[in-house]
């Protein structure tokens, strides 16, 4: 790392707009990210995650401006920059270390490859040809290649994507790291968990246009509604069997969604279930999360495949406040 210039964003993008023909895959975006700050971007597929790294990183044309430490991405000192973009394959018939070695080749001046190895937790598959190693690892090592150069700015591509519970941890440890040492970090997902877990700043992305940005706990309070207790039942529910419970009430793919349960009033709505005669064969219960931001501000949920808001039955009528529109009721 050459040590980053504060007084300027690491990355500064106003009015960003790319389309390919009638696709608009970005749409004036404009946002900004600080030198050692975490920044995930988050959407559903074609959202424009890529488009937006590829922006960033001035690997494809767009309307606007982007700069970097206050530098245009194709004129910063590529030393600077580290980047996993989203399909990267490289050559298999060569081991993991030769991969990293070849890549540190490119820079005057490189981590030892050695220590890439260490960092991304690939030290004894080290000498495994590319082709031979797990999809996790192998993604692993796409992740080392983009540290060789001991960026600034690391700009990566759903890294996750492939790599297993623990590799994962393992990454978000190392990238953790990174930031806490300077490096910033731009990334994209879809897991909304690796978001809040992760990013210091989220921004949600909807059909190419940025529709929040916020701390993930900001984003929460301000748009992630109520708790929820999941009752599945041995057979799925109708509207029409939703119980009177005194809570809001919801039928979503035949399970019951009580809201706005304390943890300590559970036992109370299993009380009430058992004498309205249905039977509850699992019972789980969540606080609001970054994956229910997305839906309420945009109407569509990242992590369930697209389902709609409109595809949840809401069943309020035993309490007053309910809405029949599901975005009402939560500031
Ligand atoms: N080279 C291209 N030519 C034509 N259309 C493109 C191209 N690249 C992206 N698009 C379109 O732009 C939109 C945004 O795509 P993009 O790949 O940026 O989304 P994404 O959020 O990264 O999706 P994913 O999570 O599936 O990677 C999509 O509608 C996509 O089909």
């Amino acid at each position: 790392m050459v040590g980053g210039d504060r007084s300027v964003s690491a990355i500064a993008i106003e009015e960003v707009r790319r389309t390919y023909g009638d696709t608009v895959a970005l749409d004036s975006v404009s946002l900004s990210v600080d030198a050692g700050e975490i920044f995930g971007l988050v959407g559903p597929n074609g959202a424009g995650k890529t488009t937006l790294a590829r922006a960033i990183t001035g690997t494809t044309d767009y309307e606007g401006t982007v700069s970097l430490f206050g530098e245009d991405p194709r004129a910063i000192d590529r030393s600077r920059l580290g980047s996993l973009p989203q399909s990267f394959s490289p050559h298999e018939r060569l081991t993991a270390r030769e991969l990293l070695e070849y890549y540190a080749g490119l820079y005057d001046d490189a981590l030892a490859p050695g220590r890439v190895l260490r960092d991304v937790g690939l030290v004894e598959s080290a000498d495994t040809y590319y082709e031979n190693l797990s999809g996790g690892q192998q993604r692993r090592v796409c992740v080392g290649s983009a540290l060789v150069n001991d960026p600034d700015l690391l700009v990566l591509d759903e890294p996750t994507t492939g790599i297993d519970p623990a590799g994962r941890r393992q990454l978000w440890n190392l990238l953790e790291a990174l930031a806490a040492d300077g490096t910033t970090i731009f990334l994209t997902t879809h897991d909304m968990h690796e978001a809040d877990r992760l990013a210091d700043r989220v921004g949600l992305l909807a059909d190419g246009s940025v529709v929040a940005v916020d701390t993930p706990t900001a984003l929460i309070d301000a748009h992630g509604g109520e708790s929820r207790l999941t009752i599945e039942t041995p057979t799925p529910l109708a509207e029409a069997d939703a119980p009177t419970l005194g809570y809001r009430t919801a039928i979503t793919d035949g399970d019951l969604r009580v809201f706005d349960v304390a943890p300590t009033e559970i036992g109370n709505v299993v009380d009430a279930l058992t004498e309205s005669g249905i039977e509850t064969e699992s019972l789980s219960w969540s606080e609001p999360a970054l994956e229910d931001v997305y839906l309420e501000l945009t109407g569509t949920a990242v992590g369930r495949g697209g389902r709609r808001l409109d595809d949840e039955t809401e069943t309020g009528a035993d309490n007053p406040s309910a809405s029949a529109t599901p975005t009402e009721g939560s500031s």
